[in-house]
């Protein structure tokens, strides 16, 4: 018989037991709910940072997808970085970007704030930089109406009129080469948006101007150029003490006045003498179907030429490059345009389905000189998980297109510039039959990847049907191998300097 004291003991020595077992389970299931919420709580791999500021002054200012290919190598495809507390995630490969920025477009297609670009100097209405709401879906939903497949076809007329007088300029002028792309781009979209007649040399000052709004707005994207950016509270400075500020209205407004002049014009001449189609007469007549203010209309068209003469230019140069540095593509092009064009006229828009090859140059170009090697990032609207990560609301996500397009299980002889490669097999998935990236990923894909494409056909089409590009020789006669690597990073788009020597196809 247990006594009193026994029984009282037993239930002590039970109760303590009850207790200890109780404590311990409840500290091994608090471990465990811990290590679980860390784990899932758990951003991408990435290189160890100093406190405070992470890996801020790890990552290059100029050329950082080098750095980011050799970080990828080490930790993975999809990798992170610590920007003095904004977490940055960088997408490496097709099937990453198409995953995030594809089938997750809902939260993956916001950009980052951008307070001196987006917010000060374009205010608010550049369609690249619009915040992922209903102003960039009004500016969108119209861009698309003006540039998609089908309308785009209004354009070729004018395309393939540029690409003649290009080569016109090339043959009288071939030592100034860079100026004659870069009017051809700059009047093929002039010409579809606004409806001007072909500018010529006389009209220099407008492609200067042209680049010169481009060129300001870049520079203000590069990161550290302006103080607001890192420290976005500072954009409610008063004016008379913020001379940045200042300026960055100022120039908004003299901008706005350009652009809006540009419209009122296209209006004016719709109204007198039935001006012909451009994608401003459409615009004007649909501006308030698609909920547009007069200065979102303005900024829409005048942002088009900012977005699309810098980075075709800067495709056509690399295209250069690409056939100095590799005479064989030249030739078989020129072969295939030969069998198909003949001599005795230009190659036209009707000629494209049958020249395969110069379509896949056009693709290699667009591969193998990734004139946006960063693409445009993005920022995401919602905590999401994507392979056991965590990728946190606010997070920057950046598509290095540059080590997609060199990923050696798509492209083994990468570095090489081989059309033929668009030729076998299929295409990289994830790149949705196309190729490449270069145009960028789901709802903020290039909206101008149509026209881009008519551009660079018919512009290298007609380059190659009438003269073939070489080494330039130094004036002992030693040929100048332009370096592949030798890039001018201008912020967002990437150029090269090659040194061509033109001559006529016989
Ligand atoms: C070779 C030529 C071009 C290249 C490589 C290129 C590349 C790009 C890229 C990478 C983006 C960002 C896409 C993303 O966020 O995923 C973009 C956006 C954009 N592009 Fe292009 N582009 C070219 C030509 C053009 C042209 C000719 C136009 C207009 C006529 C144009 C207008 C735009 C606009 C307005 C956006 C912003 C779209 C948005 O944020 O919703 N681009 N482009």
């Amino acid at each position: 018989m247990t006594s009193a004291a026994d029984f009282l003991a037993n239930s002590l020595l039970h109760t303590t037991l009850g207790i200890r077992i109780g404590w311990l389970s409840a500290l091994v299931m608090g471990f465990w709910f811990f290590k679980s919420y860390r784990q899932s709580r758990t951003l991408p791999p990435g290189p160890r940072g100093l406190p405070f500021i992470g890996n801020a002054l790890q990552v290059p200012t100029k050329m950082p997808w080098l750095k980011f290919t050799e970080w990828a190598a080490e930790y993975g495809p999809i990798f992170s970085l610590n920007l003095a507390g904004q977490p940055v995630v960088i997408l490496n490969t097709f099937g990453a970007a198409n995953d995030l920025f594809d089938k997750r477009s809902a939260i993956y297609s916001d950009r980052p704030r951008l307070v001196m670009a987006s917010e000060i100097l374009t205010g608010g209405i550049a369609l690249p930089f619009t915040e992922y709401g209903n102003t960039w879906r009004n500016l969108r939903r119209a861009a698309h109406e003006g540039l998609g497949a089908r309308a785009t076809e209004n354009f070729k007329a004018i395309q393939s009129r540029e690409a003649a007088f290009c080569v016109l300029d090339l043959l009288e002028d071939p030592e100034r080469w860079e100026n004659h792309l870069n009017r051809a781009v700059a009047a093929s979209i002039l010409t579809s948006v606004y409806g001007w007649p072909s500018i010529g040399e006389k009209d220099g000052h407008i492609v200067k101007q042209i680049h010169g709004i481009a060129h300001k707005i870049t520079e203000t994207l590069v990161p550290g150029a302006f103080l607001v950016d890192i420290f976005p509270i500072l954009k409610h400075a008063p004016l008379w003490l913020a001379k940045w500020k200042r300026d960055g209205l100022e120039w908004f407004n003299r901008q706005s006045q350009v652009f809006e002049g540009f419209i009122n014009a296209v209006e004016k001449k719709m109204a007198s003498s039935g001006e012909t189609y451009s994608f401003v007469s459409g615009l004007i007549e649909n501006r308030r179907r698609h909920k547009l203010t007069d200065k979102e209309a303005a900024w829409l068209a005048g942002i088009l030429f900012t977005a699309g003469s810098e980075t075709s230019s800067g495709a056509l140069r690399y295209f250069i490059l690409a056939m100095v540095l590799y005479p064989e593509a030249m030739r078989n092009a020129q072969k295939e345009l030969d069998d198909v064009v003949g001599r005795d006229r230009l190659p036209t828009f009707e000629d494209q389905a049958k020249l395969p090859y110069v379509q896949a140059v056009v693709k290699e170009v667009l591969r193998w000189g990734v004139v946006t090697p960063m693409g445009v990032a993005r920022r995401v609207t919602e905590d999401n998980w994507y392979h056991g990560y965590y990728i946190p609301k606010g997070t920057t996500v950046i598509p290095n297109v540059w080590a997609m397009h060199r990923d050696p299980q798509h492209f083994a002889d990468f570095d090489d510039f081989r059309p033929e490669r668009f030729l076998e097999g299929a295409a990289p998935e994830g790149t949705h039959s196309v190729g490449h990236t270069a145009f960028g990923f789901g709802r903020r894909i290039c909206v101008g990847v149509n026209f881009a494409n008519q551009t660079l056909f018919i512009t290298i089409a007609t380059i190659l049907w009438a003269l073939s590009i070489e080494k330039a020789r130094k004036p002992n006669g030693t040929w100048i191998t332009p370096s592949k690597n030798h890039c001018v990073d201008s912020g967002v788009v990437v150029y090269v300097i090659p040194h061509p020597y033109l001559r006529q196809v016989g």
